[in-house]
């Protein structure tokens, strides 16, 4: 048994779990394996942008103003936009900080013996980046379980040093990212855009982790909404 943060787990099981995922992974085909990386990942990611805005509504406020103002009403959101529109951005890297989609990330095997941490490494072990604990570690972030897209304003891009690493690193790097971030981009701004949200009840949106190896919310979202005037009017001269 051994401990990565929140993840406690007998590291037999995650051995058979990650050989069945990464055999199966490797008998598919490109587009299926594209599919299957990207689809659950962005929805999951925008279901867990869409939950931490509904309980931070003037967070989704802010999101909303920005995007009036740089789009104005007469148009919808394009992906061209999010370029331009840093607080989304920001959203984004929060969402993804908090709850990164492959909290482990791809496992590595260590071609030769080396030292991380002052633990020596034999060749041929199997290595998990928990991305989970380094983006919810108090030494790296302040208020670190707090959701505070503030804290991203500035930064160029979804990369904070080694800190905050969403789409992993490296060779083996999410080669999805920059598709992952206009379309999750795209499909949030859109919702923001086009409609007014609200809480079902009066409680916080409930945010426990579901389990397994991606990261999905145990409950799924349930939320009311309500069309602004923009997507009524867009929608009506289709
Ligand atoms: C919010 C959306 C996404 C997130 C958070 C995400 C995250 C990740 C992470 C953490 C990895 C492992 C990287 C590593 O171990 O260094 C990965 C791998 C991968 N992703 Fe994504 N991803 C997203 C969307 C996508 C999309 C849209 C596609 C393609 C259409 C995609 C395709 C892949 C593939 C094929 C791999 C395996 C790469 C390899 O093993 O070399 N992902 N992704």
């Amino acid at each position: 048994m051994f401990s990565l943060g929140k993840y406690s787990v007998r590291i037999g099981i995650l051995r058979q779990l990650y050989f069945r995922f990464i055999t199966q992974f490797l008998t598919l085909q490109m587009p299926q394996v594209l599919l299957i990386a990207g689809t659950d990942t962005s929805a999951g990611t925008m279901e867990w942008a869409l939950s931490l805005l509904l309980n931070h509504p003037h967070v989704l406020r802010k999101a909303q103003l920005e995007i009036d103002n740089h789009i104005g009403r007469d148009r919808l959101i394009d992906e061209a936009d999010i370029a331009e529109l840093p607080y989304l951005r920001c959203i984004m890297n929060e969402t993804l900080r908090l709850y990164p989609a492959g909290p482990l990330l791809i496992p590595r095997e260590s071609s030769e013996q080396c030292s991380v941490g002052g633990y020596r490494v034999p060749a041929g072990t199997m290595l998990l980046v928990n991305a989970w604990a380094i983006h919810n570690d108090p030494k790296n972030w302040e208020d670190a379980r707090e959701f505070k897209p503030e804290r991203f304003e500035g930064l160029e891009g979804n990369r904070d040093g080694f800190k905050l690493i969403p789409f992993g690193s490296g060779r083996r790097g999410c080669p999805g990212e920059a598709l992952a971030v206009r379309m999750v981009g795209l499909g949030l701004g859109s919702m923001i855009q086009c409609f007014d949200w609200e809480r079902v009840g009066k409680e916080l949106v409930d945010m426990t982790e579901g389990l397994g190896l991606s990261m999905h919310k145990a409950e799924p979202l349930m939320a009311y909404c309500r069309a602004r005037p923009v997507a009524a009017k867009l929608l009506s001269q289709i």
